[in-house]
């Protein structure tokens, strides 16, 4: 009868640990990777941290992973997301750090694409 629910697979994420520590490493080394290696500290921007509510960067991606703080490889790309999202939100499109964040965001989901799709 139509109302019988198809089980649902589960995706195997055994590997997905691995898999954050491979695109972090990649991110990070990405050369368009330099605006979001470290926090956007308040000296240098200031206003910053009034329009973006929740900063994150690569540095502090990296400190969450190696803390175990990521529970899972949605909890992860939410993070990186948030880096592309604060930079579109502070960032002209066209400027250097808005290119960058275009950049890094197409290159990080092409990538986690590639390695799920294995
Ligand atoms: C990602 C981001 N969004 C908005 C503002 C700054 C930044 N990045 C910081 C590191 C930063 C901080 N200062 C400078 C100065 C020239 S580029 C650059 C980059």
């Amino acid at each position: 009868p139509v109302f019988v629910k198809r089980a649902k697979t589960a995706r195997d994420n055994n590997r997905d640990l691995g898999l954050c520590r491979v695109l972090l490493a990649e991110l990070e080394r990405h050369q368009d990777a330099w605006p979001f290696l470290t926090p956007v500290s308040q000296k240098s921007v200031p206003g910053y941290r009034k329009v973006i509510k929740k900063p994150m960067d690569f540095s502090t991606i990296r400190e969450k992973l190696v803390n175990s703080q990521y529970q899972n490889l949605e909890t992860f790309i939410i993070d990186v997301n948030l880096v592309y999202d604060n930079c579109e939100k502070f960032n002209e499109d066209n400027s250097e750090i808005g290119r960058a964040g275009h950049n890094m965001r197409k290159f990080f989901e092409k990538r986690w694409t590639e390695l799920l799709k294995q």
